[in-house]
C-alpha cells in the first residue's frame, strides 16, 4: 500500500514529520511519502523522505508570476505531485495540462477527484494514479473506507474501465491502520491522508499505527 501524507498548510514541523515518514518507511513493506507545502519541499527532501508536491500549474518556463512550475518542484527534490486536490480544484483542461507538465518534469502524478465519475475522467488523462476523496469527509476523522465503501469500490471500477494501469488511492478521514486495511480490501492501492498525521500530537506514532497491519 502507498501511504501519502499531505501536510496541507497545517502548522506542523514539516522536517520532523518527514523524518518520521523516512524512518517508518524503512521499517514497513508499505511505501510512505509526504507532501509538504511548496516552500518546504527542499528541506523535506533533504531528510531522505519520499517527497511530493501538493500542486503544480499547467505552465512552461516563462511569464507566469506566482505559479508553481513542475521543473522547480522536481529541482527542489519532489518525485511526484498531487493535482486537482479538492482544496485546489482545476478545470479539466488545466488538470490535463498539469499532468503533462508533471510528466515533462518526470514527476509521478496523483490526480484527485471527488467521486467515481470524476475518477473516470481523471484516469483518462493518463496519470500514474487517481485518488477519490469525498469532500464532505475530509478532515472529519470519519474514514471514507468505512463510512462510504461504495465510493471507493466504484472509483476502482471507474478507473479500471478507463485504464487498468492507473492505480486508485482513497482519502478523507483515514487515520488508523484499520482504515488503511479497509481501503485495501475495497481495491485501493493506497491512501491519501492529512489531519491524522499532521495534527497528531505524535506524528511518528500515528504513522506507525497506520502501517502496523500492512
Ligand atoms: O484531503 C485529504 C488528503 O489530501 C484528506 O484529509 P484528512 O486526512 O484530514 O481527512
Amino acid at each position: 500500500m502507498f501511504v501519502l501524507v499531505n501536510l496541507k498548510t497545517y502548522p506542523c514541523d514539516p522536517v520532523a514529520v518527514a523524518e518520521a515518514v523516512r524512518d517508518v518507511n524503512e521499517d514497513t513493506d508499505a511505501r510512505v511519502a509526504v507532501a509538504p507545502q511548496a516552500t518546504h519541499i527542499e528541506r523535506v527532501a533533504e531528510t531522505g523522505a519520499e517527497t511530493w508536491a501538493q500542486h503544480v500549474d499547467p505552465i512552461e518556463h516563462g511569464s507566469n508570476t506566482g505559479h508553481t512550475i513542475a521543473e522547480s518542484v522536481a529541482d527542489a527534490g519532489a518525485i511526484g505531485t498531487l493535482i486537482n486536490h479538492s482544496e485546489q480544484r482545476r478545470k479539466l483542461a488545466d488538470i490535463d495540462g498539469a499532468v503533462q507538465a508533471a510528466q515533462r518534469a518526470d514527476l509521478e502524478t496523483v490526480v484527485c477527484a471527488n467521486n467515481p465519475a470524476q475518477i473516470g475522467a481523471a484516469a483518462a488523462l493518463g496519470p500514474d494514479a487517481v485518488a477519490v476523496e469525498p469532500p464532505a469527509l475530509i478532515g472529519t476523522g470519519t474514514p471514507v473506507s468505512q463510512a462510504d465503501p461504495d465510493i471507493v469500490e466504484d472509483a476502482v471500477e471507474a478507473a479500471e474501465n478507463v485504464d487498468s494501469d492507473v492505480s486508485v488511492l482513497c482519502g478523507a478521514g483515514i487515520s488508523t491502520g484499520d482504515d488503511v486495511v479497509a481501503a485495501g480490501d475495497l481495491g485501493a492501492e493506497g491512501v491519501l491522508l492529512a489531519s491524522g498525521v499532521a495534527k497528531a500530537d505524535d506524528p511518528q506514532a500515528a504513522l506507525e499505527d497506520l502501517v502496523e497491519p500492512l
